[in-house]
C-alpha cells in the first residue's frame, strides 16, 4: 500500500496536467453482471490468500456508507478508510490548516483534491507500516479527478453504490449522533414514508445508543439542514458523475436500500454473495 500511497501522490500531480475521461456506455445488466463478477473475484483472491478486497462505497450524504462499510470491513478483515473521518481528525488538530478546513466543511463544500489525497496517502502509509492489506474506501473518490487518480494507481475490484429515497436522506443526516466518548455512531431518526407508485412503505427504525452513551451524544456541525442540503447539491453536481465513471468500467454494483439496517444488511450481503455471520445483526455501529 505504500506503493499505492506514493503513486496516488505522483498521479495527482500528473493529472493536474492531463485530465481526459473516456467513458463508454455500458448497458445496466452488463454492468451489474460485471460488478457481481468483480465482487466474486475479490472474495476468491481473499480465500486463496492473495491480496484482500479493494472496494469503494459511493452514495449521498446520510445514505449509510459508514455503517455498511464498517460492518463489511470487520467481516472481510480489511480497514475501513473514511475520508470524512480523516478530514474530521485534521479539523480536531489546532492551527490555521484546521481553520481553513472548517470553513469549507462546515459550509458543505468539498475540500480540494490535493488536501484529500495528502490525507489519504498518509493514512495508507500508516496502514502499510502496520501491515494492513486491502481496504474499503468510504467517501473517496468524490470527484472524477479523484476517481481517475485512484484508477491509475490501483485495481479497485468493486464499487458499491448505496441508494436511498431523497426524502429519507435529509432526515437521516439530521438524526445522526455520535458518542463523544466511545465514537459510536447512532441515529435517532425514525423514518416512515409512503411507498412510491404503489410500492411498499419504507420504515427505518432509529439506531439508538446504549444507556451509557445517551448523555454523551454530539451532532456533527455539518449536519444542519442548510449544510446537508448544500452537501446533497454538491453530491449531485460533483460526485454523481463518479457513479457513471465506474458503471462504464463494469465495477458498479447498485444497491437500493429497502429500509433500515435490520432489513437492508442481510439483503446487501446477499447481493454481495456473502454469508451472514448473524452476530453482527443487533450491534449498533
Ligand atoms: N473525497 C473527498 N473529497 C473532498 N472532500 C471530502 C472528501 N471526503 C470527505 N470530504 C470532506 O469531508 C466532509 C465530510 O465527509 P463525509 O463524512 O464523508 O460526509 P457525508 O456524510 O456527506 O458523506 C465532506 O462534506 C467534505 O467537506
Amino acid at each position: 500500500m505504500a506503493a499505492i500511497s506514493r503513486a496516488i501522490r505522483s498521479c495527482a500531480a500528473a493529472s493536474r496536467r492531463s485530465m481526459a475521461a473516456s467513458s463508454k456506455e455500458v448497458p445496466a445488466d452488463v454492468a451489474r453482471a460485471a460488478a457481481a463478477a468483480a465482487a466474486r473475484r475479490g472474495r476468491e483472491r481473499d480465500r486463496e490468500g492473495g491480496r484482500r478486497v479493494q472496494w469503494v462505497f459511493l452514495g449521498c450524504p446520510g445514505v449509510g456508507k459508514g455503517t455498511y462499510a464498517s460492518r463489511l470491513s470487520r467481516m472481510l478483515r480489511v480497514p475501513h478508510i473514511a475520508t470524512g473521518d480523516l478530514v474530521r481528525d485534521a479539523l480536531a488538530s489546532p492551527g490555521p490548516f484546521s481553520k481553513q478546513l472548517a470553513e469549507i466543511v462546515n459550509h458543505g463544500k468539498l475540500v480540494s483534491d490535493e488536501v484529500i489525497i495528502n490525507l489519504l496517502s498518509k493514512r495508507l502509509e500508516e496502514g502499510e507500516e502496520k501491515g494492513e492489506l486491502g481496504f474499503i474506501l468510504d467517501g473517496f473518490p468524490r470527484t472524477i479527478r479523484q476517481a481517475e487518480i485512484l484508477e491509475g494507481v490501483t485495481d479497485i475490484d468493486l464499487v458499491i453504490n448505496l441508494k436511498l429515497r431523497e426524502e429519507a436522506l435529509l432526515a437521516k443526516c439530521l438524526g445522526r449522533r455520535m458518542c463523544s466518548q466511545c465514537g459510536g455512531n447512532f441515529n435517532v431518526a425514525s423514518i416512515d414514508i409512503e411507498g412510491e407508485n404503489g410500492g411498499p412503505r419504507m420504515y427505518m427504525p432509529p439506531l439508538l445508543p446504549p444507556p451509557q452513551c445517551e448523555s454523551k451524544l454530539i451532532t456533527r456541525p455539518d449536519d444542519t439542514e442548510e449544510v446537508v442540503k448544500e452537501r446533497l447539491r454538491v453530491y449531485h453536481d460533483l460526485s454523481e458523475p463518479v457513479e457513471e465513471f465506474y458503471r462504464a468500467r463494469g465495477k458498479l454494483l447498485e444497491f437500493n436500500l429497502p429500509g433500515g439496517l435490520p432489513e437492508s444488511w442481510p439483503k446487501l450481503l446477499q447481493a454481495l454473495n456473502l454469508e451472514d455471520p448473524g452476530k453482527e445483526r443487533s450491534a449498533a455501529v
